[in-house]
């Protein structure tokens, strides 16, 4: 295997991140293809190409029937095979917000490497809906990491990150799937207050904009090398994208340059 990983950043009609996703993983060191859908499904070989695949955010198809509701039906239909197979190579996998979405509800999250199979029907006993307040809410959070296994996440403890999105709380059909996430450590990140608190008594709107259960803001599979997250690391690239950078002493890369890190580095 190569030590420079090939990236390819699948985009759909609507997707509205993919070129600033790409420069993350280009400044990370990572060799990027900006690779629409039809591409995809018209030549499905190509994705034996890449190493990282990652979905980026934006308003795939409109969110039309739901965030990501759409290309997630895409992927598991056209591409479904594809997918397993890429999942099933010691690959990674990144959804960021609407990638998150996606990759929520075509189920690759929170199945992952070891139990997603493709195909038209699955149960889906998670997903992202409408934040609390109703509303497209952009704003910077504070979180947690949860799961240190995960790849991306390596030497993370805390971190911020600007979210924009409508359909960011997550929720589940029971309390069995939350306790399973714990025990196999797939809560990925949480959304926390000031003292980097937070368990899973919801936090007010301020730390979790959307009303997530347990302020889940992503989540791992069990393996480590898929990671699906609602705010966007690819917009903490420079320390000069956070809004107090004048009061802060930090200067040249931002946090959210460590996740593509990570994930290039893995590979070398
Ligand atoms: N930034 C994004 O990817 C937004 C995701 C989706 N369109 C939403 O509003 O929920």
């Amino acid at each position: 295997m190569s030590s420079t990983p090939r990236i390819c950043v699948l985009r759909a009609p609507g997707t509205n991140s993919d070129h600033e996703t790409c420069y993350a993983f280009e400044q990370a060191g990572g060799k990027v293809d900006n690779v629409h859908v039809f591409e995809l499904t018209e030549s499905p070989e190509r994705l034996q190409d890449y190493q990282i695949l990652c979905i980026p955010g934006g308003f795939s198809y409109g969110d039309d029937i739901g965030a990501g509701v759409i290309f997630a039906g895409q992927i598991r239909r056209k591409m479904g095979d594809l997918l397993h197979a890429h999942l099933q190579r010691n690959t990674l996998t990144l959804g960021i917000c609407n990638g998150f979405q996606v990759l929520l509800k075509s189920g690759i999250l929170p199945n992952g490497t070891e139990d997603w199979t493709p195909g038209p029907e699955f149960e889906r006993e998670a997903t992202l809906t409408w934040n609390n307040n109703g509303k497209y809410t952009a704003r910077w959070v504070k979180m947690v990491v949860d799961s240190p296994q995960n790849v991306f996440l390596k030497g993370i403890e805390t971190i911020e990150m600007p979210l924009a999105h409508a359909e960011g709380k997550l929720c589940v059909a029971n309390d069995d799937l939350l306790n399973s996430w714990k025990a196999n450590r797939q809560i990925a990140v949480r959304y926390c207050d000031d003292s980097h608190s937070a368990n899973d008594e919801v936090l007010s709107e301020e730390y979790n904009p959307n009303g997530s259960v347990a302020n889940i803001a992503g989540l791992s599979d069990v393996s480590g090398r898929v990671l699906g997250l609602m705010p966007h690391p690819e917009r903490f690239i420079k320390a000069t994208h956070h809004p107090s950078w004048t009061r802060r002493p930090e200067r040249g890369a931002g946090d959210g340059l460590k996740l593509f890190q990570n994930a290039v580095n893995y590979f070398a």
